[in-house]
C-alpha cells in the first residue's frame, strides 16, 4: 500500500474494508478526506457492498486531522483550504449513510479520529486504544460533530472532562461508558468489525446514529447546572483561553436546539478559533515539540542511539536524588553515589519521597513505584561505575570540585560511557579541560525538580561527539523529558534569555511601581507566578549566586538590585523562613506583606533611580512590557550566537522551562506577534531613560530595520556543529 492512500477492498461477504494510510499516525490529510469520501460514494453505489468497515493502516486508527492544515490556513488566512467533515463526510456520507459502517480502532482515534469513528453505526476497539479530542490543546475545538457525539455517547460530565482537559481515555474504559462497542485482540479486530457491520445490515444490532441519542443528555435543567459549573471552572482555571468557554457554548446550542444545529454552531466557531492568536501560539508549540528532535549533523548523519541501562549519579541532593527519580520510574537501574552514609541515606530519602509524591498525585501506581525504589543503588565509592552506560555528576556548582570528579570518573568508567554534568551556569571548557575523552563530556541541566519538570537541555561543546547527543536525546525522551540541544555559555539557553526577567522587575520596583501590581500582571500575562514570588519561592541565596554569574559574564547590561541584601539584612529569606516579598503560613496560599514596604522604601533610596525621587506611572501594558521585553532581547543575543539551534527550540525551553504561557507560543513566537519594531523601539526609549541594560541588541536592530521576523532562521555560518 502507497504511504498516502485509502484502500478498499470488497470481500465475499459483501463487507468492505476502507483502509486509510497516512504514516506515522494516519492523519486526515485533504486528500485523505477526498479519498475517503470517494471510496464510501463506490462502497454505497456498489450493489455487492452490504456494509462497511473503516479503519487505519499502520496498527492506529487516525491522530487527527492533519494539524499543518492549520498551520496552512494561519499563515494564509483562507478558511477554505479546511475541508468540510462536520457535515459532508460526518453527517452525510457517513452517519446517514444507507449502509453501515463500522469503525475498526487499533491503537488510537484522536481528534477528528475519534469524531468520524464516532459517526459510525458502531466502534470495535483493540485493548489500550487511546481515545480522546485533544483539540483545544491546539486552541480550537472539536470540529466534525466531536461537541456533540461525545456527549451523547458518554453523558455530559465525562465527556466535558475529556474535551476542556484535552485528556484521552483508553478503550476499556471507553466500552464501560458506552463509547466502544466490543473490545478485542488486534488479530480479531476486523474478523469482528466485518461481523458487526453485516449484523447490523441484517437489524441482528443496533444502527446506533450517535447524534440523535438523547438518553444520556438527562433534562434540561440537569445539562444547565452541569455547563454553568464547568463555565465558572474554566474562567478560573483557562483565563485567557477562548476555546474552552466556547465549547462548552456550542455543546449548550446543541441541547437546546438539537446535535445539528449544534454541528452547524459548532463548524462556525471552529473557524473563528482556528486563527486566533491563541490557536497559533498552541499549533507552533506542537509542531515546536517535536522538531526539537531534529537536530543537523546529530539526528540526519544515519546514528543509531545506543541503549543505556544503567546510569550513575554523583551527589544525592534535590538536584542528584530528582535526577535519580526521573530514571528509576522509568525502569532505569540507578547508582547514587555520596561522600558519607549521612548524605546517602539523605538523598535516598528524597528519592522515596519523591516517588511517594507521585504515587499521592496519582502520577504513578504504587506497584510501579515499588519497583521504582528496586532500580537504585546507594555507594559510597566508584567500585559500581566499571560498567556504567553514563555518569551524571550532580554535586554543587563548584568548578575545582567538578573539575577532580571527572579526572576521577574518567580513569574508572567504560570507554563508551558518556561523562555529563548537571549544571546550570558553569562552563564544560573548564570541566573537561584536562581530560583526553573531550568527546564523552555533555552538559545536562535538568530543571527543579528534576523527575517533575519536563525539559531536559543538553549542551553540547564543540568536541561533544553526535553520538553521545543522540544517545542523551533518546533517553531523556524515555524518560518523558523534551530535549533541547544547545550551545555552551553562561545560563545556557533557559537561564540565559530569562536573565534579565527579575532584574527588570527589580528596576520597576525601584522606579515606585508596587510589586504586587507587578506580579499580578505578569500573573495575568499567563505566567505562573510574578518574578517577586518566584524569588520568594527560588531562594534568594541562589538569586545572590546567580545574579554575579550573570554580572561577570554580561557585566554591560546586568543590573544589580540592592532589594535582596536588605531582605535579608531585615530577617527575611523568601519561602525559606515564611518571609519575603510574601508571608507564607502552613495550609494558605502567599499572602503579600505590606510589611516588606518599609525595606523596599529604603532600597529605593539606595538605589536612587526616581527621577527626583518621585514614583515614575506607569500603564499596565508598559509594566508587563518593561518585564519582559528585556528577556526578548537577551533572546536574540542567544539566537544570534546559535546557542538554540532554531528560534522555535528556545519557544519550547521557555514554555517547558519557565512555564512561558504555551498558548503565547514561546517567547520568540510571542516577539513576533508583539512585532520587533515596537520592542526595538520601546527598549531603545527606556536605554535612554534607564540606562544599558535595556539597550537592544545589534540582533533586534537589524531584524526590527529590516523587517524581518525574530525567528527567521540566521543563514550566515554555524556555531559548532549547529
Ligand atoms: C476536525 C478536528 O476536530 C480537528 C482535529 O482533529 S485536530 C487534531 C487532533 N489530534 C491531535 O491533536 C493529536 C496530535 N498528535 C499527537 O498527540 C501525537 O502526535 C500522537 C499521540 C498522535 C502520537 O504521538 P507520538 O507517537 O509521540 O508521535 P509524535 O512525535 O507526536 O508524532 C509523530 C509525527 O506525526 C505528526 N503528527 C501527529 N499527529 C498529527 C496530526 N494530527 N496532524 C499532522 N501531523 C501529526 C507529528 O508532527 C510528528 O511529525 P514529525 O515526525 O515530522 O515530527
Amino acid at each position: 500500500m502507497a504511504e498516502l492512500e485509502v484502500k478498499m477492498m470488497v470481500g465475499s461477504d459483501g463487507v468492505a474494508v476502507i483502509t486509510i494510510s497516512n504514516p506515522p499516525v494516519n492523519a486526515f490529510a485533504v486528500s485523505i478526506i477526498a479519498w475517503l469520501k470517494e471510496k464510501i460514494e463506490q462502497a454505497m453505489s456498489r450493489d455487492d457492498v452490504k456494509a462497511i468497515v473503516l479503519t487505519g493502516k499502520h496498527r492506529k486508527f487516525s491522530g487527527g486531522f492533519d494539524i499543518n492544515v492549520f498551520r496552512k490556513v494561519q499563515q494564509t488566512g483562507k478558511l477554505s483550504l479546511l475541508p468540510d467533515l462536520s457535515v459532508d463526510l460526518v453527517v452525510n456520507r457517513i452517519e446517514d449513510a444507507k449502509k453501515p459502517i463500522v469503525a475498526a480502532i487499533e491503537g488510537l482515534a484522536l481528534g477528528a479520529g475519534l469524531e468520524v469513528a464516532m459517526g459510525c453505526h458502531a466502534r470495535i476497539a483493540t485493548p489500550n486504544a487511546q481515545l480522546g479530542l485533544p483539540e483545544l490543546s491546539l486552541g480550537i475545538i472539536p470540529g466534525a460533530g466531536g461537541t456533540q457525539r461525545l456527549p451523547r455517547l458518554l453523558g455530559l460530565p465525562k465527556a466535558l472532562d475529556m474535551m476542556l482537559t484535552s485528556k484521552p481515555i483508553v478503550s476499556q474504559e471507553g466500552h464501560k461508558l458506552g463509547l466502544i462497542d466490543a473490545i478485542v485482540s488486534p488479530q480479531e479486530l476486523l474478523k469482528v468489525s466485518r461481523q458487526w457491520a453485516l449484523d447490523i445490515a441484517n437489524n441482528h444490532k443496533p444502527w446506533a446514529r450517535s447524534l440523535h441519542l438523547v438518553d444520556k443528555i438527562g433534562s434540561l435543567s440537569e445539562a444547565h447546572k452541569i455547563l454553568t459549573i464547568a463555565r465558572e471552572k474554566a474562567k478560573i482555571t483557562w483565563p485567557n483561553m477562548p476555546q474552552h468557554i466556547a465549547c462548552i457554548d456550542v455543546i449548550m446550542e446543541g441541547i437546546l436546539h438539537g446535535g445539528y444545529h449544534g454541528v452547524l454552531k459548532e463548524a462556525k466557531v471552529f473557524n473563528k478559533l482556528v486563527v486566533s492568536d491563541t490557536s497559533k501560539g498552541l499549533v507552533h508549540v506542537f509542531f515546536a515539540q517535536r522538531a526539537t528532535s531534529k537536530v543537523p549533523n546529530v539526528t540526519n548523519i544515519g546514528l543509531k542511539p545506543r541503549s543505556l541501562k544503567k546510569v550513575a549519579i554523583i551527589g544525592g541532593g534535590l538536584m542528584g536524588s530528582g535526577i535519580a527519580t526521573a530514571f528509576i520510574i522509568h525502569n532505569i537501574y540507578v547508582i547514587l553515589k555520596e561522600v558519607n552514609p549521612k548524605f546517602l541515606l539523605k538523598g535516598i530519602k528524597m528519592i522515596e519521597a519523591n516517588v511517594r509524591g507521585l504515587v499521592a498525585k496519582r502520577k504513578l501506581t504504587q506497584s510501579k513505584a515499588e519497583k521504582a525504589l528496586l532500580m537504585i543503588k546507594g555507594v559510597m565509592d566508584y567500585s559500581d561505575f566499571k560498567d556504567v552506560d553514563m555518569v551524571i555528576e550532580a554535586v554543587i556548582e563548584n568548578v575545582e570540585l567538578k573539575k577532580k570528579i571527572f579526572n576521577e570518573i574518567e580513569k574508572i568508567c567504560p570507554p563508551h560511557c558518556i561523562l555529563a554534568t548537571n549544571t546550570s551556569t558553569i562552563d564544560l571548557n573548564l570541566i573537561g579541560q584536562t581530560l583526553t575523552c573531550q568527546d564523552r563530556i555533555v552538559g545536562t541541566h535538568f530543571f527543579s525538580p528534576a523527575h517533575v519538570m519536563p525539559l531536559l537541555e543538553i549542551i553540547q561543546t564543540e568536541k561533544t561527539s553526535p553520538q553521545v547527543i543522540l544517545d542523551l536525546m533518546t533517553i531523556s525522551k524515555f524518560i518523558k523529558k523534551v530535549p533541547v540541544v544547545v550551545g555552551n555559555c553562561t545560563g545556557f539557553a533557559v537561564n540565559r534569555t530569562f536573565f534579565p526577567y527579575k532584574q527588570s522587575a527589580h528596576i520597576l520596583l525601584l522606579l515606585g511601581v508596587d510589586l504586587f501590581r507587578i506580579d499580578r500582571l505578569i500573573k495575568n500575562f499567563g505566567l505562573p507566578m510574578g518574578p517577586f514570588q518566584l524569588e520568594d519561592l527560588t531562594g534568594y541565596d541562589l538569586a545572590v549566586a546567580v545574579a554575579k554569574e550573570f554580572a561577570t559574564a554580561f557585566p554591560d547590561r546586568t543590573f544589580i538590585s540592592p532589594v535582596v541584601d536588605l531582605l535579608i539584612k531585615n530577617g527575611r529569606n523568601g519561602k525559606n523562613n515564611g518571609k519575603g516579598y510574601y508571608v507564607y503560613e502552613k495550609g494558605s496560599k502567599p499572602k503579600p506583606d505590606n510589611m516588606v514596604l518599609p525595606v523596599i522604601e529604603e532600597s529605593r533610596r539606595v538605589a536612587n533611580l526616581m527621577p527626583q525621587g518621585k514614583t515614575v506611572a506607569m500603564t499596565d501594558e508598559e509594566i508587563v512590557e518593561m518585564v519582559l521585553f528585556p528577556v526578548v532581547n537577551e533572546a536574540c543575543r542567544v539566537l544570534e550566537e546559535k546557542i538554540v539551534v532554531k528560534a522555535s527550540d528556545l519557544d519550547i525551553a521557555s514554555v517547558l522551562g519557565m512555564s512561558f504561557p504555551s498558548y503565547r507560543g514561546g517567547i520568540v513566537f510571542w516577539a513576533d506577534v508583539v512585532g520587533s519594531k515596537h520592542i526595538y523601539t520601546s527598549l531603545k526609549k527606556w536605554s535612554e531613560k534607564y540606562g544599558n541594560f535595556y539597550k537592544p541588541s545589534r540582533f533586534l536592530e537589524e531584524r526590527a530595520m529590516n523587517g524581518v521576523p525574530l525567528s527567521a532562521p540566521i543563514n550566515t555560518g554555524s556555531r559548532a556543529r549547529m
